[in-house]
């Protein structure tokens, strides 16, 4: 396998031979219903990947497979799934996908195969999970758990906080809700004392989560909660587990219940699929919905594997994004889910995308002289519409964007008002501006002008289910890991948060000079 840097890719040379394809013209012909129609790839669990409004032609899309193939994608991936050592800055494997499914060989570290490891994880936090819901497990006076709260922060809660919202409105409307869940991230005070202010602390089971061990806010907020536990008479081990590495300082405590273990080879940002989402999700809907969301993940991974990438949504997606990002000069992103269940989903992606690519060295550590990770935000529509849309649609830069939309909602409640249902009004409003941005309208009056040309691309399904949830998931981080393959980048590893975390160690122990500490006295240090 050879790791080239982007800019020494000899295919990069079609794109010099290729014109931009007019977005607007293509879209506005008689061709642009046959696109419509014709541009998409199936995805996992019903959901389809629809580049129709995207600025690609055939001669774009041929250039693209030529680099996917010059790149080495698909084989690089198998070289993850196969256990190669990818995250290249830490020395370790990179395994998420094994706590979905087996994708290729047994991958085996010190003698023991991590697929069975995270499955055996799994089980245990099953087994934990039907105990609390039959009671079987409870606090002390042997009344019944009814609802958890996860302290974690990033990976530790951003992932897990997103699925959760996402399954909530389904699991309630399918009979497989089984408590309320709350999170607790923030070292903020006023987080913690929200959350424990809003729930029945005595019938609460506390999930805390982090892979190190070591997060200062989680450990902070650890205390918070103990301390919380403590003045209404509660004995915090009876309320408390934790989900970790069996490394980590947390792992072995008799500060908790019981401790469920992942390790270094599944990222924070990746963690979603292991007990990192695997504890509350479980206790929140019950391990059988856990289990659909992992099946909807493990089938995305198995289409990830097609080496053709005009069959594979995953790198197909990741192509048109680097062509957008490098070729078209486009610096930023917009994720777009028409589904108030994902509300979160954009902030969980956008750790996963710019923790994992907002990198300026190789994977080598050598410095890259191009463009790599762009800035990703978002917010469901139609919300985002009356808010940073006006931008989308006449600002001067170009901002791709990526929707999401479903047929039918989850909650199995509408209300026809007008002709429509809510359900048709908002699935209308994601076509409308799909059409709004690519094709734009002429005005006379500057201020009214829409130029159009604004590219997107949509994945569509039936509904938000476990399963559509997981291939969802599992669809951005297969494109995220493809283009940190296509920029030469470790897109496994996080160093540029560590100098703030340093810095804040040294103002609160005092070690601070010059700017550091004007700031501290700014700050009321
Ligand atoms: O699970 P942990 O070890 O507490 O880490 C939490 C988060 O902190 C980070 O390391 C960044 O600060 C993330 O990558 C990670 O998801």
């Amino acid at each position: 396998m050879e790791w080239k840097n982007f800019d020494q890719l000899e295919s990069l040379r079609l794109f010099a031979e290729t014109k931009p394809m007019d977005l607007k013209e293509t879209l506005d012909s008689a061709a642009g219903a046959t696109r419509v129609e014709t541009c998409h790839v199936p995805m996992a669990a019903g959901l389809d990947y629809n580049y129709a409004a995207k600025a690609v032609d055939q001669k774009i899309l041929l250039a693209l497979v030529k680099l996917a193939e010059e790149a080495q994608l698909a084989d690089k991936y198998r070289a993850l799934y196969n256990g190669a050592m990818m995250n290249t800055g830490e020395q370790r494997l990179v395994l998420h996908q094994l706590t979905r499914g087996q994708l290729g060989d047994d991958v085996v570290v010190d003698g023991v195969n991590k697929r069975d490891f995270y499955r055996k994880e799994q089980e245990r936090i099953a087994d934990f999970a039907n105990q609390v819901h039959r009671g079987q497990i409870s606090n002390e006076k042997g009344e019944k758990f009814t609802s958890v709260v996860q302290i974690g922060i990033g990976g530790s809660d951003l992932g897990p906080r997103a699925m959760y919202l996402a399954l909530e409105g389904w699991a309630k409307t399918n009979q497989s809700f089984q408590m309320d869940a709350h999170f607790i991230s923030n070292v903020d005070p006023d987080d913690a004392t929200a959350v424990l202010s809003g729930i029945d602390v005595a019938h609460a089971i506390f999930i805390l989560v982090s892979k190190s061990g070591t997060t200062l806010e989680t450990l902070t907020n650890q205390a918070f909660v103990m301390d919380a536990l403590r003045k209404e008479g509660l004995e915090p081990a009876r309320h408390m587990i934790a989900v970790t590495s069996e490394t980590s300082p947390l792992a072995h405590s008799d500060d908790f219940l019981t401790a469920f273990y992942m390790d270094d080879f599944i990222g924070g940002r990746y963690s979603s699929t292991s007990g990192v989402g695997g504890a509350v999700l479980s206790l929140a809907f019950g391990p059988e919905i856990f289990d659909r969301f992992l099946q909807g993940a493990h089938a995305e991974d198995l289409l990830a594997k097609e080496t053709d990438p005009m069959k594979n949504p995953d790198m197909l997606d990741a192509l048109i994004g680097v062509y957008e990002r490098n070729i078209l000069g486009y610096p930023s992103t917009a994720v777009l889910p028409y589904s108030q269940a994902l509300s979160r989903f954009p902030a969980h992606l956008q750790q996963l995308d710019m923790e994992s690519n907002g990198k300026s060295v190789n994977r080598d550590g050598q410095p890259v002289d191009y463009p790599t990770g762009p800035v990703i935000f978002g917010e469901p529509g139609t919300n985002g519409q009356h808010s940073f849309y006006q931008l989308l649609h006449q600002g001067t830069d170009i901002i791709p964007l990526q929707f999401v939309g479903f047929k039918r909602s989850q909650r199995a409640n509408d209300v026809t008002i007008e002709g429509s249902s809510s359900q048709q009004k908002l699935d209308a409003n994601v076509a409308a501006q799909i059409v709004a941005f690519a094709c734009g309208k002429e005005d006379e009056n500057r201020n009214k002008n829409f130029k159009g040309g604004r590219p997107s691309s949509i994945i569509v399904g039936e509904e938000l289910t476990p399963e559509a949830l997981g291939a969802l998931l599992a669809h951005f981080e297969n494109k995220i890991m493809f283009q940190g393959f296509v920029w030469n980048l470790n897109s496994f590893d996080q160093e540029g948060v560590q100098l703030g975390k340093t810095l804040a160690r040294k103002v609160l122990s005092g070690q601070t000079q010059g700017v550091l500490t004007a700031y501290s006295r700014l700050l009321g240090l």
